[in-house]
């Protein structure tokens, strides 16, 4: 069910962009442009702005060189200029760090923008103005490798899903699922504004830290494919989990970790989310094809390690550990105790 937002928080459309720090500008090119087919919409020698092939704004992911892979920040569209400002007084009332970005001094392609350290301690840009970009929709001929169309997601690792869940519904998200224990102990959520099943999700663990970004291609056999391509190369060891089919979600998905560790989603055929009276789906943590539909246990990594996240001024965050470990939780398939 989609709850109205807090009447002075941002109306955000969509989740729209991840800026990550990367150790190696040209490896990471490797991966996310040359094997996931990502279009280098802007590249200078330490920085890679890049979009989906449906993507018609300048850009969906950034890559810059630094010294250690880390988030440096996600980043919403929100529907107004003026939801600028309601962002920037929406987290200053929450007695938030804030930063007003203007246009030309932060990530190229962004107009006037305001980053915040959000409650639950992650980077996060909410912005209006974006470059618009030409359209590559039908460009078939440029099409390659996992073929990417858009950015779908962001799945953030937190301690406490509840608080996660309050600070998003404060934003109008709704919720399309959760995994919940025997007492509706909530273990994980998945959360939206545009009108599939997630803009955001929560795994909890340690953190603040950044588990994924999910991109979606159009098809399950560019799933396969991106899977195959990997193998055929002998960089079988950047597959860290799938492909398969999700419970949650019912997305068909492989996982990938790029050169400096990052983890990506390619995540295709999820569902409609847009009526106002729309249900939460509730799985039960127990059940073993919330995670993998066909039952395939979850590799540990997958629980345990993600990505650290910077603060305004660059610094790493310090995390908090989880208060659920789901993990811990002995459920069939997974077999982790
Ligand atoms: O593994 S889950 O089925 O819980 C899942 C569902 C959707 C996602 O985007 C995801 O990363 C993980
Ligand atoms: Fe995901």
């Amino acid at each position: 069910m989609t709850k109205a937002a807090t009447p002075n928080a941002p109306d955000v459309v969509r989740s729209a962009y991840a800026q990550l720090v990367v150790t190696d500008i040209a490896r990471a090119r490797w991966f996310w442009a040359d094997m996931l087919g990502f279009h280098i919409q802007y590249e200078d020698d330490a920085t890679l702005c890049l979009r989906g092939m449906d993507e018609l704004t300048h850009h969906s992911l950034v890559l810059r060189q630094g010294d250690t892979p880390a988030l440096d920040h996600l980043a919403y569209r929100v529907r107004t200029p003026d939801d600028v400002d309601k962002a920037e007084s929406y987290f200053h009332s929450l007695g938030r760090p804030t930063r007003r970005i203007k246009a030309g001094d932060g990530t190229p392609g962004i107009g006037d923008a305001v980053r915040v350290i959000d409650p639950l301690g992650f980077p996060v840009e909410f912005f209006y103005e974006i470059d618009h970009a030409e359209r590559l929709i039908q460009r078939y001929d440029l099409h390659h490798g996992a073929e990417i169309a858009r950015l779908d997601h962001f799945n953030i690792c937190t301690p406490d899903i509840p608080a996660a869940y309050a600070h998003y519904e404060n934003l109008g998200f709704g919720c399309s699922e959760t995994i919940e224990g025997d007492e509706h102990e909530l273990y994980a959520a998945w959360m939206y504004r545009k009108q599939t099943v997630h803009d955001v999700a929560f795994t909890g663990g340690a953190g603040p830290r950044l588990h994924h970004i999910g991109v979606a291609t159009h098809e399950s056999h560019n799933v396969l494919r991106t899977a195959d391509i990997f193998g055929a190369l002998h960089k079988e060891r950047h597959i860290e989990r799938g492909p398969g089919r999700h419970g949650v979600s019912n997305a068909f998905y492989v996982y990938l970790r790029d050169p400096d560790g990052h983890r990506v989603e390619i995540y295709t055929s999820d569902y409609y989310t847009g009526d106002p009276d729309h249900q939460t789906y509730r799985w039960n943590v127990h059940d073993d094809r919330r995670r993998d539909f066909w039952g395939n246990a979850v590799i540990e990594s997958w629980y345990k390690e993600a990505t650290p996240v910077l603060d305004l001024d660059d610094k790493p965050q310090p995390v908090t550990d989880a208060v659920l470990d789901e993990s811990a939780v002995a459920v069939g398939a997974d077999g982790l105790g």
